[in-house]
């Protein structure tokens, strides 16, 4: 190393140094605040608000500076004029402010001449240098200089910045973790990190294209520039299953923002959890906006009618109901256009009314021919009987009955009768894909009806107050207890005493106790959008959302009326029948022609041989559509081996012991037709015991065997393809499962197979 180099890396390093002591100088401080919250105790209920707004913030920031410990600073701008700009995950202040700033957090403006300046246009900035770390040392330094007329030679690629640092973090070994990039986003990535927050952006881009990486470090960026809105209203982030959610899950706490929802469309309803698994036409079929149809008239036909009439015992009479009376109330309340919840109401008093005339009629008749005897008043009484009368209750809920979503849906799904009354306007055979077991779980496809089917139903604000008061009384109940405990033991302790002593009992009645103990709500906005189905975002964002049907799309909506979304996915990856091949037809129906389209086009995951293999398998898909570039090559061509159909799983298990080899620390993935997932899952656990199989899959295990639609987003060092006719016959979109299935690859692709190659596949013959 030249004297020069290590006079950089040894001034680097104090530089470095001297942020990490001012990191922990304001974690001690942060620290410090805490523990004297902690120890407060008593005080006013604002008081106690207050100090709880100031335990939340300090916990916050702790938690942020913990996050940052490693990589907090990666980057150096030098400029023609002017001190140089370091950057890092987190904005630090000096201690003397002559200094400042000691580190610029990489959402601030002035940091983003570190992803956009080039030699061409370096927007000032003479070098950009990237400092590679372990821990809190520094373990070299890639400089990159941008001003030309300064003599040196600028070398590198001109369509990437900061070269070596973006190759180190792509050859690098995976880890079953998805990354963060935030010391190598390159400019097109930037572009849509730092849109604005209004409006919806769709990102279009081939795979590895970075959308996931961007979608995340995008919703980091929101946060900081918009982030008292966004704290408080929360963002959501919607990926494709639970398996890609703990894949991602590191990314947004490396980069110290932790406040944001990430959940699948099958969390999108509070209180279910649907992982059931169920046909792709089946899903298709709930997918599609025909079930609007469907559930409004499956929640009509829960409105009904007797053949003649009804009876009921009232007041030691029979009191019939006739079809005619229900069939007008019926009419009526349809016809206020309110949820079937709420309308209830009003189907209950007009039938009351009628029967109340009905009695009347019977009781209060004039023998002489006259005006009926009963007064306004003992009308009202009657009708005031008729509604407290159980058996009347009773028969009126039969006819119009609160439901609840879940009811609904169940009752509908597994009844064959109810599915061809409500589903009339459906095939036989699509009725048939969604006939199921009353046991079966809910699967994600169900949730948009869900949603749906609560917004039919509404919930009867009366019965929302009923049960209100109940909860309250029950919180007054258990106060007047304790307060009768603090009585109990005054008169005990201090009877025999001759002042007047004050006690909790004496200054505050039962109420009020409920109230000053009322629970703080400290949950993060992200925790309560989870749990309330109302809840209206600040900002979604949707990945891999080509695979969203219709119906799925409505529920997004509902929850993101200000429209202020992100979309990223690729329309040549769609695997769900329900899924999109056009962003237009998903959009048009809310924001007409408002919304943005932006293309990646640079594929950071894929090297250039294998994405050779995959852009045959994308012409087949689609001719029109042109497959992103790769930036890299792996050194290492793709292969192919047809073996012995007997000999299928010897062969997967003795090619995944040759690529967990190649691997080395790094990730293997085996991606099965569906049909055979099962059988080889059993075969290679046999063999490799630590692997991963099954529904959920640890991809933390180095080796994952998973059919394709589960590896929608992810990647492995080394991908093995197993049977790609049967992948490809498997579905009406098996192209375009082949070439997610072949995208998945960081460095090596081989392809097993029994029957002939397929078509697409012919350059790895
Ligand atoms: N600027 C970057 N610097 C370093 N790594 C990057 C960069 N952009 C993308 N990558 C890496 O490339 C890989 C692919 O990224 P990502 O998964 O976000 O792509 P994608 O477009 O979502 O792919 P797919 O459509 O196949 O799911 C990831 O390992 C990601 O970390």
């Amino acid at each position: 190393m030249s004297s020069s180099a290590s006079d950089d890396l040894r001034s680097e390093q104090a530089y470095l140094t001297t942020l990490y002591d001012r990191l922990d100088g304001l974690r001690a401080q942060a620290d410090d605040r805490l523990r004297r919250i902690v120890l407060e105790s008593g005080g006013t209920p604002q008081g106690r608000t207050q100090r709880e707004a100031q335990r939340a913030h300090y916990t916050e920031q702790l938690a942020q500076m913990n996050a940052v410990e490693n990589g907090l600073c990666f980057g150096r701008l030098d400029f023609a004029d002017g001190a140089p700009l370091y950057i890092g995950r987190l904005g630090l202040s000096a201690e003397q402010h002559d200094r400042d700033p000691l580190l610029i957090d990489w959402r601030a403006p002035a940091s983003r001449p570190f992803y956009l300046a080039t030699a061409v246009s370096p927007d000032g900035v003479t070098r950009r240098r990237h400092l590679r770390t372990k821990g809190r040392v520094l373990t070299g330094i890639d400089d990159e200089v941008l001003d030309l007329t300064a003599g040196a030679a600028a070398g590198g690629r001109e369509d990437v910045t900061g070269e070596a640092a973006l190759l180190a973090a792509l050859t690098a070994n995976r880890t079953g973790r998805m990354r963060d990039i935030v010391e190598t986003i390159q400019s097109e990535q930037d572009e849509v990190i730092r849109a604005g927050l209004s409006g919806v952006m769709v990102v279009q881009g081939g795979p590895g294209t970075g959308k996931t990486a961007v979608a995340l470090h995008r919703a980091a960026y929101l946060l900081y520039t918009y982030r008292q809105q966004l704290t408080k209203q929360g963002v959501l982030i919607l990926g494709p299953n639970p398996t890609f959610l703990r894949y991602i899950s590191q990314v947004l706490p490396s980069l110290a923002e932790t406040g944001v929802l990430l959940a699948t469309l099958g969390d999108m309803f509070p209180g279910v959890r649907a992982r059931a698994v169920e046909p792709s036409a089946a899903a298709a079929v709930k997918g599609r906006l025909a079930m609007l149809d469907v559930l409004a008239a499956a929640v009509a036909d829960r409105q009904t009618v007797p053949h003649d009439f009804a009876e009921v015992d009232h007041d030691g009479y029979p009191l019939r109901i006739e079809r005619s009376v229900l069939e007008d109330a019926r009419a009526a309340a349809r016809r206020s256009g309110r949820p079937h919840n709420v309308a209830r109401a009003m189907f209950v008093t007009e039938a009351i009314h009628a029967l109340s005339l009905q009695i009347a009629e019977r009781i209060g008749t004039d023998p002489l021919g006259g005006d009926n005897l009963l007064s306004e008043a003992d009308l009202a009484e009657t009708r005031r009987e008729l509604r407290e009368d159980v058996d009347v209750q009773r028969a009126l809920f039969e006819f119009w009955p609160v439901l609840t979503p879940r009811q609904v849906l169940r009752d509908l799904l597994c009844d064959a009768d109810r599915l061809e009354s409500a589903a009339a306007g459906l095939t036989a055979a699509e009725r048939a894909l969604l006939l199921r077991d009353r046991d079966a779980g809910w699967t994600p496809a169900d949730v948009p009806l869900l949603d749906e089917l609560a917004e039919l139903l509404g919930v009867d604000d009366t019965l929302r107050a009923r049960e209100a008061a109940r909860q309250r009384r029950e919180a007054v109940d258990y106060a007047e207890g304790v307060l009768e405990i603090l009585a109990g033991s005054r008169s005990l302790d201090f009877e025999d005493q001759e002042e007047e002593i004050l006690s909790a009992l004496d200054v505050v009645e039962a109420g009020a106790f409920v109230e000053r103990h009322e629970v703080l709500d400290t949950r993060t906005a992200a925790e309560r959008a989870a749990a309330d189905r109302t809840w209206v975002f600040g900002h979604v964002i949707v990945d891999e959302a080509q695979e969203l049907s219709p119906m799925a799309w409505r529920l997004l909506m509902r929850r993101c009326p200000s429209r202020s979304m992100t979309v990223v996915g690729d329309v040549a990856q769609t695997s769900e029948l329900a899924g999109t091949t056009t962003w237009e037809q998903v959009f048009e129906p809310y924001v007409g022609q408002r919304w943005n389209l932006v293309e990646l086009t640079v594929n950071y995951r894929t090297p250039a041989e294998v994405m050779a293999v995959a852009a045959d398998v994308l012409a087949a898909v689609d001719p029109a559509l042109e497959p992103p570039r790769s930036v890299r090559s792996a050194g290492v061509a793709p292969w192919a081996l047809r073996v012995p159909p007997v000999a299928l799983p010897a062969e997967v298990i003795a090619a995944v012991r040759v690529e967990a080899a190649e691997a080395g620390e790094g990730r293997v993935g085996v991606l099965v037709p569906e049909a055979r997932e099962a059988d080889l899952g059993r075969a290679l656990l046999g063999a490799v015991p630590g692997a991963a199989v099954g529904e959920q899959p640890d991809l933390l295990n180095q080796v994952v065997l998973m059919t394709v639609r589960q590896a929608k987003g992810l990647e492995f060092d080394s991908v093995i393809v197993v049977e790609p006719d049967e992948i490809i016959a498997e579905s009406p979109r098996g192209l375009s499962d082949l070439y997610v299935a072949v995208t998945r690859a960081t460095r090596r692709l081989g392809v097993l197979h029994t029957a002939d190659l397929p078509k697409v596949l012919h350059s790895l013959a």
